[in-house]
């Protein structure tokens, strides 16, 4: 049976979701996936380093006492060494799920960067390189004859960047607009209980929704790099986040959130960009008071929707979750079977 060799840069919680589902569902999983899946190199700026060419042990990477290291471990660092490892991996595929820098995306852009220089396929989960180094990285990994996979940068575990480019063919989208952000709207939705923005935000950190620093939730950079990548996906633009307006929702009050509901109204984060009749992408993040007619109106906690406009179809929308760690490890490993696929395919055009 065929096998893939990963390494994981970052371990936290969606990286350890994925190595959680490689190692409670082993034959299992390789039966339905149709090749076997090894953890052979993990790096992590708390646990450091370890690298095992036989598969590392999961049951004890993933049950490490706090405080203790990789260094306890046989191969194992205190050190991450994100580079080293990264170059002389046996790993023919990098899971990169680190911190999201919405700056410069750095390290993840270097991280991504060298494995593809390297010859390994990449998929992530981090929004910073494919939202602000998505043209050079991808060219990379042509040139190089690898794969770069980022269905989880938007919308965790929904296939929405997969749906926009395999399952609608043919048809012109003009825009596309809809809730990003697991974390504000399951915050949102907490606040019209009674909750404060604070105490709403600590759940969804507990939950493993919220970033490493919420305020890329709370104040919409994390929407505005989700927005960069579906403008630019889906919709052929070449945009940065300087061309996204961006406004969170720390502004909405207690009161504003009872005024809304009075009114028979919900407020949202909304994300969109579209391609006005002249041919400019006009793109924002901001709180919106929706009518509790409006098709996103009814998606609540960590669900996000998009909905894509077309000219055949008129509004299609795709819903489901937004954030969530298994969820997310989920978008990696279905990532890693895309690469398998486009590796099989590219093998059997070589017969
Ligand atoms: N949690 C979620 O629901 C989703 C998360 N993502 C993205 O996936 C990535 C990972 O998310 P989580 O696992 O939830 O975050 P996390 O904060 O639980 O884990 C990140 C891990 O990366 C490590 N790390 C950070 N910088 C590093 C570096 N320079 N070198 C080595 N290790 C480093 C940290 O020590 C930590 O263990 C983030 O970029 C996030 O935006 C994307 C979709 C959904
Ligand atoms: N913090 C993000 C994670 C997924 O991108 C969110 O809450 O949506």
């Amino acid at each position: 049976m065929n096998r893939h060799d990963i390494a994981l840069i970052g371990f936290g919680g969606v990286n350890r979701a994925l190595a959680e589902i490689i190692h409670t569902r082993g034959q299992d999983l390789s039966d339905e996936i149709g090749f076997e899946l090894r953890v052979v190199a993990i790096t992590d700026l708390r646990l450091g380093s370890l690298m095992r060419t036989e598969g590392i042990d999961l049951g004890t990477a993933l049950t490490l006492p706090d405080g203790v290291t990789f260094a306890s471990m046989p191969g194992g660092a205190a050190v991450p060494q994100n580079d080293f490892v990264i170059r002389s991996t046996t790993a023919d595929i990098v899971v990169e799920a680190t911190y999201t820098n919405p700056v410069d995306g750095e390290p993840a852009v270097s991280h991504v960067r060298a494995a593809l220089q390297s010859g390994k396929s990449v998929t992530t989960t981090n929004k910073g390189p494919v939202a602000l180094a998505g043209a050079e990285l991808n060219r990379i990994a042509v040139e190089h004859g690898m794969r770069f996979e980022y269905e989880g940068s938007v919308m965790s575990g929904t296939p929405v960047l997969s749906f926009a480019s395999r399952v609608l063919p043919g048809l012109r989208v003009s825009g596309v607009q809809g809730i990003l952000n697991g974390t504000s709207n399951y915050v949102l939705g907490q606040m019209e209980t009674g909750m404060t923005l604070a105490d709403a935000v600590a759940e969804a950190q507990a939950l493993g929704y919220a970033e490493a620093d919420p305020t890329a939730d709370i104040e919409g950079s994390d929407v505005q790099l989700k927005v960069v990548i579906l403008a630019n996906e889906i919709l052929g633009a070449n945009i940065t986040t300087a061309d996204v307006e961006r406004q969170g929702i720390s502004r909405i009050t207690p009161e504003d959130i009872a005024e809304a509901a009075a009114d028979g109204r919900r407020w949202k984060l909304i994300g969109a960009a579209r391609r006005d009749p002249d041919g400019r992408i006009i793109a924002t993040v901001e709180p919106v008071a929706l009518p509790l007619t409006h098709p996103l109106a009814g998606i609540t906690g960590p669900t996000n929707a998009v909905s894509f406009d077309t000219d055949l179809l008129g509004t299609v929308t795709v819903s489901g979750p937004g954030a969530g760690r298994t969820e997310t490890g989920y978008a990696l490993l279905s990532d890693i079977i895309a690469i398998d696929a486009h590796q099989r395919a590219a093998a059997e055009a070589l017969r």
